[in-house]
């Protein structure tokens, strides 16, 4: 929380002089690198993370296993190998206390984790976590045998039990509110006795490049999983009961994080250069080369990495982001500065992430002399001329980045709490001046 004043103070957005030409070398992804831990944290022999997020959301992901048990040492590799974590599994255990902050991946992946430990584990976090749902993972956990104690809401904070093992099985979700339900009783499947069947039960289901990251990450470490992609059937998935391998993995730059600065690229009509971007991925971000190609830009995907030259227009978009919710700050911010209006549609869930996005985005473009309406399931962006001002960000590291995409065309915005930004990218106020050549 911002109890440091420090982090409430104002930060003049940086306004860019001219074209933005830059290389820019982004930290790793949050989803992998906190999927990466739990998987190593629950195998059955030591594996390394390379080029680990370290970060608010990934520290708190090391903190909590460690609170049960497992070991993390951190050191650095070899000339360009980067930092790099290796992970000791042991028996996970209780008693522990686990700070989940405001981390969607640490409250909703590790109560099933918790659920195979021995002993009681106790889940507690910043306000906003005890808005965010976590009602799927709780049900989910009594079906498949776990013992919790909560306070009825279906959020936290709570105490799971841990029993040293999880009779697991087949259970039903709604995980229309957060596909992190999803993927948290996945993760965890494996170690359940009878392994788990996930059936989603919702009308919509979001974010299914996240739930594939999931299962794909669960296959590289040996475990058997059959989705509805792989021929399953629809909304449901099986993972077979079994040993997890340790392995070695090097964490994939975080694309969502790139996207502030693709984003300066194209609303500058500048280049930017994001180096390592994985030619084959299943991040979410890997669609902002064909949104932001719609919206006016150009993406070269080369061996070295990902190219985005803008052309100097920028234009509105109409576009479900069901899929990739988490990339609607920035693309609201574009839209924003772009000449003709856009739709941005598919995330009503958002009212539930970090902050009430879609009230933020628009209470905050709006104050900058902008018009954004919120729909039902999204915003309606119509571009205006806009002016300076202070741009709240309500603990939301995405608000943060978008104010600045902003203010680099904007003249005189202010970004409050810009080290909000910690929560996956403690690095970029200066990232963002380095690329702007500051
Ligand atoms: O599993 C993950 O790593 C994530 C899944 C998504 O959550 P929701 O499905 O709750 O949107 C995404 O928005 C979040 O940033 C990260
Ligand atoms: C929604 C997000 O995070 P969380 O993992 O906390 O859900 C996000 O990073 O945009």
């Amino acid at each position: 929380m911002a109890s440091n004043p420090a982090d409430t103070a104002l930060w003049p957005a940086p306004h860019a002089r001219g074209a933005v030409d830059a290389t820019v070398h982004v930290p790793g992804s949050k989803s992998v690198t906190n999927r990466a831990l739990v998987l190593a944290a629950l195998a059955s022999e030591p594996g390394w993370l390379r080029r680990p997020l370290r970060s608010r959301d990934t520290l708190l992901m090391a903190g909590a296993l460690r609170a049960m048990g497992i070991g993390i040492e951190e050191g650095v590799g070899p000339d360009g190998t980067g930092e790099f974590w290796r992970v000791i599994p042991a028996g996970l255990r209780g008693p522990a206390t686990i700070d989940v902050g405001n981390a969607g991946t640490v409250m909703r992946f590790l109560p099933p984790v918790a659920a195979l430990a021995d002993g009681p584990v106790r889940f507690d976090g910043d306000p906003r976590s005890y808005e965010r749902p976590l009602n799927g993972v709780i049900d989910a956990l009594r079906t498949l045998g776990a013992r919790i104690d909560d306070d009825g809401r279906g959020a936290l904070p709570l105490t799971v039990h841990g029993g040293g093992a999880l009779d697991g099985g087949p259970v039903s979700v709604d995980a229309s509110s957060s596909s992190q339900f999803v993927s948290a009783l996945l993760l965890s499947g494996p170690r359940c006795n009878q392994g788990v069947e996930v059936r989603h039960t919702g009308a919509t289901l979001p974010s299914m490049p996240h739930i594939r990251m999931t299962v794909d990450m669960l296959r590289a470490v040996g475990a058997q999983v059959d989705s509805p992609e792989s021929g399953g059937e629809p909304n449901v998935w099986r993972v077979t009961p079994g040993a997890l391998l340790g392995r070695d993995l090097t964490v994939e730059p975080d694309l969502s994080n790139a996207q502030p600065f693709l984003a300066a690229a194209l609303v500058t009509g500048g280049r930017v250069v994001i180096p390592d971007w994985p030619a084959r991925t299943t991040q979410p971000g890997d669609r902002l080369r064909e949104i932001f190609t719609e919206m006016g830009g150009s993406c070269e995907l080369t061996d070295y990495g990902l190219v985005l030259t803008g052309s100097g227009a920028v234009h509105g978009i109409d576009v479900d982001l069901s899929e990739v919710g988490e990339l609607t700050p920035g693309i609201a911010a574009v839209a924003a500065l772009a000449d003709s209006p856009s739709t941005l549609r598919g995330v009503a869930h958002l009212r539930l992430h970090e902050t009430d996005r879609l009230a933020a985005l628009t209470k905050e473009i709006n104050e900058l002399g902008g018009d954004v309406t919120e729909t039902a399931d999204g915003l309606r962006i119509r571009p205006r001329r806009l002016h300076g001002g202070i741009f709240h960000t309500y603990e939301d590291h995405r608000m943060a980045t978008a104010g600045a995409i902003l203010g680099l065309v904007v003249e005189d915005v202010q970004i409050e709490n810009v080290a909000t930004t910690a929560k996956t990218m403690p690095d970029f106020p200066e990232l963002w001046t380095g690329m702007l050549g500051a």
